[in-house]
């Protein structure tokens, strides 16, 4: 490896429209982009945002150094000197509003919004979308997780199926942040402050002439609190039993099991069976904790057939989000400087979910002030001030227009955050445990019917009349 800068971590089109831009002198002119995606993954009812931290410590480091601009000069493009001279001095200058991590987002709302100079916002596209398309779908799947889990421990211990060294560290930081427990990467520990936990695998069993032998010299050389793998070879003829004399021995030198693992066969059924076993030794606090594949449906299987399982290690469903392995989130210009004022633009589509939303625009999440819970999100153009007011407003499907209703009593929480202001940091960004505490009090804001994991209630994403008529408009401008 060369470089660990992530200057060039984006797709080459986005260096030849830069380019472009600088031939023809239009690369200072401002733009603005819409970060959203189409559809939500997992059939889930919503998404949790992530990615801004990864996304802001980018932007800060942006510069084109001597090895990355040797690069760019090496290539077929024979980009010339001077703009290579002005990647030199390139550092965003733009603005970016985002919304915070943990926060439920939900289909064509912008979960970031970029303003800057076209040059600018136009290189950070591809990176911005790897950290939020990933960072968001991992934090989404591990939601599901959570839900079915409930108050039991969730142990992330995906990194050696995930999909490289960079998605294990920032999916195990995504999980959480919805409020797993804990991760066995030791270096997502140490970058994030995640609390960091482990077992052990079969080969330390297997590696010792006995399970026995292998329980109680893990048990005397580690601190309190062992939790031990038991089946290797029998859980319940040879791996309960074993750990069972391990505990013994534990408590003759004042130190304690803390639990055992499974990690195959039936779970329901060992878990039922290692229970009684433990239970009737005196070891009721032994805790069981169970791993092999498991994911939201089966959690939710295993507990509805009585599984006596108390803790959950939770590796490749998790962290590759197996079932659906990309969230499509898309970066969409909406508006371009002419003159003093923005334009809006469109991209009008076939297929009515890709014709995009033009204009600046602000997603505020309208919540009943009699209820304290989200209604719908509302969202509307940025010099709009009805709904700043608290004016009445009108809540209507863009796409089935006459189902709507009036709303009045309402908090309207603007949901999009100043990051950077002229290129400068101007967030502090919150503490993991700021954020795990802030998802919790989103998850608080929403009716069940929307949070539920089999075919939820489709939470409404709204347009103000007037960004609606500003969309109808311009598509009528473009029909041939
Ligand atoms: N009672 C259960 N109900 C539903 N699914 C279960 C139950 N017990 C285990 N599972 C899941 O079924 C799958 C079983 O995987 P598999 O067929 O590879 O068996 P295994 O026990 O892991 O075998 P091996 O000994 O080869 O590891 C895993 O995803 C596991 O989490
Ligand atoms: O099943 P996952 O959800 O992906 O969780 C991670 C898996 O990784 C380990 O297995 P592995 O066979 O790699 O190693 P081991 O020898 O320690 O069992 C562990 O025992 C889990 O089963
Ligand atoms: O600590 C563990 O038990 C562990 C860690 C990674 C993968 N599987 C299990």
């Amino acid at each position: 490896m060369r470089t660990n800068n992530l200057t060039l971590h984006t797709d080459k089109y986005q260096i030849n429209m830069m380019y472009a831009h600088w031939i023809h002198g239009t690369h200072r002119e401002r733009a603005v982009f819409d970060v959203y995606f189409r559809k939500l993954p997992f059939g889930n009812g919503f998404a949790v945002c992530a990615g801004l931290e990864r996304v802001t410590d980018y932007i800060q480091n942006l510069r084109f150094g001597e090895e990355e601009l040797a690069f760019l000069a090496e290539q077929e493009e024979q980009y010339q000197p001077a703009f290579l001279e002005e990647l030199r001095r390139f550092k965003f200058t733009g603005d970016l509003y985002a919304m915070p991590e943990g926060t439920l987002v939900f289909p064509g709302e912008p979960l970031i919004r970029v303003e800057a100079p076209v040059f600018e916002a136009q290189l950070i596209e591809t990176a911005v979308l790897n950290f939020v398309n990933y960072q968001t779908l991992v934090a989404t799947k591990a939601a599901r997780i959570k839900q079915v889990a409930g108050q039991d421990s969730l142990l992330e211990f995906g990194t050696r199926r995930a999909q490289e060294a960079d998605a294990a560290v920032w999916g195990a930081r995504a999980a959480y942040i919805v409020g797993f427990d804990a991760t066995s990467n030791l270096r997502a520990g140490m970058m994030f402050g995640i609390p960091a936990k482990g077992t052990h695998a079969h080969a330390w069993v297997q590696s010792h002439d006995s399970e026995e032998e292998a329980f109680l010299r893990y048990a005397e050389a580690l601190p309190d609190q062992v939790t031990l793998l038991v089946d290797t070879y029998d859980t319940l003829r040879s791996g309960v039993p074993n750990a069972i004399r391990a505990a013994r021995e534990l408590e003759a030198r004042g130190k304690r099991l803390q639990a055992i693992r499974l990690d195959s066969g039936d779970l329901t059924y060992l878990s039922v069976k290692a229970r009684e076993l433990l239970d009737a030794e005196g070891l009721p606090d032994v805790k069981i904790l169970a791993s092999n594949d498991l994911d939201e449906n089966i959690i939710l299987n295993l507990k509805a057939q009585g599984a006596k399982i108390d803790a959950w290690g939770i590796g490749t469903q998790l962290i590759t989000a197996a079932d659906q392995p990309a969230l499509g989130g898309v970066y969409k210009l909406v508006a371009r400087a002419k003159g003093d004022a923005y334009m809006p633009v469109i991209k009008i589509s076939g297929n009515p979910e890709k014709v995009t939303t033009p204009g600046v625009k602000e997603v505020y999440r309208i919540i009943n002030k009699q209820t304290g819970k989200a209604e719908a999100d509302y969202i509307a153009l940025k010099e709009e001030t009805d709904v700043k007011e608290g004016k009445r407003i009108k809540l209507f499907d863009p796409t089935h227009p006459y189902i709507h209703k009036f709303v009045e009593d309402y908090e309207a929480a603007l949901l999009l955050q100043p990051v950077f202001q002229s290129g400068e940091l101007v967030a502090e960004l919150p503490t993991l445990e700021q954020i795990r505490t802030y998802h919790r009090q989103q998850l608080a804001l929403f009716w069940p019917e929307y949070l539920r994991k089999l075919n939820p209630a489709s939470y409404p994403v709204d347009l103000s009349i007037t960004a609606w008529e500003l969309k109808r408009g311009l598509i009528e401008q473009h029909q041939v």
